[in-house]
């Protein structure tokens, strides 16, 4: 089965690469350029989740031959000290963290304001075999538009949202994308920094980065293998 992976920047695309070895091969599609190794084209799509749900959506939409899943990854920002620097985390639920409304009783989701959707749940058994393969934390990841920078945000975020992990800023444009085209979606993030107060100085992206490579090396089988439609794959 293939599987296209959906990063925001190179070096995010370069981890995820590094775990299939040897050399990628490069291939145009519109408006990107497609990393192949094996079952695998690793896409670098951009910062955000517009970005990622257009470079999704062309992908897609231009893909020679349908896609069997779609993974978000990259590095991310951790709301809690059980997921330390430098671990993979796995989405349970992609969550738009900030798409809808405030208002004087607190954020009301998309949702609350009746359109839209505002999470999208990948398959649970493959959440729980990719968790167990990569030893991987499983929970919400909360996408954003505006990276959390002062304790007050991070409070109000895990308020709205109890339980998050971690934040990031494509999976939910990667989901959305993904859902139109009827594909199952994935996110996979390895933790970059504590989510609070910027300091960019304590960012561990390199450290992240091995992770990420790390991660993807342990779980490919369980990616590649993955089967919707095999009844031992259902939640
Ligand atoms: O400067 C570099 O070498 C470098 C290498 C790889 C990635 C980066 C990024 O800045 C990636 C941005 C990407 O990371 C996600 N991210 C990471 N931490 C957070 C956070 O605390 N809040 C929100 N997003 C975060 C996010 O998905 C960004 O698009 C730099």
């Amino acid at each position: 089965m293939r599987v296209l992976v959906v990063t925001a920047v190179p070096a995010e695309r370069d981890a995820v690469t590094r775990a299939f070895g040897g050399a990628p091969e490069t291939v145009a599609v519109q408006g990107a350029e497609v990393h192949r190794r094996g079952a695998f084209d690793v896409l670098a799509g951009g910062a955000g989740p517009a970005a990622a749900a257009a470079a999704t959506a062309f992908a897609l939409a231009s893909a020679p031959a349908p896609y069997g899943l779609v993974v978000s990854a990259g590095i991310g920002g951790a709301f809690t000290p059980l997921t330390p620097l430098g671990s993979p985390v796995v989405a349970s639920d992609i969550v738009a963290a900030d798409l809808g409304a405030e208002s004087p009783e607190g954020f009301l989701p998309v949702t609350a304001l009746g359109f839209g959707r505002d999470r999208f749940a990948p398959p649970p058994a493959l959440v729980r075999e990719v968790a167990a393969a990569a030893g991987a934390a499983a929970g919400p990841v909360l996408t954003v538009s505006t990276a959390t920078g002062s304790a007050e945000r991070a409070g109000a975020l895990l308020a709205a949202h109890p339980g998050a992990l971690v934040e990031a800023m494509e999976g939910f444009g990667v989901a959305e994308a993904a859902a139109r085209a009827a594909v199952p979606v994935l996110e996979l993030r390895a933790v970059s920094n504590a989510v609070g107060p910027r300091d960019r100085d304590a960012w561990r992206i390199g450290d992240a980065l091995v992770a990420l490579t790390d991660a993807f090396g342990k779980s490919a089988p369980v990616l590649e293998g993955w089967n919707r439609h095999d009844h031992r794959n259902r939640a």
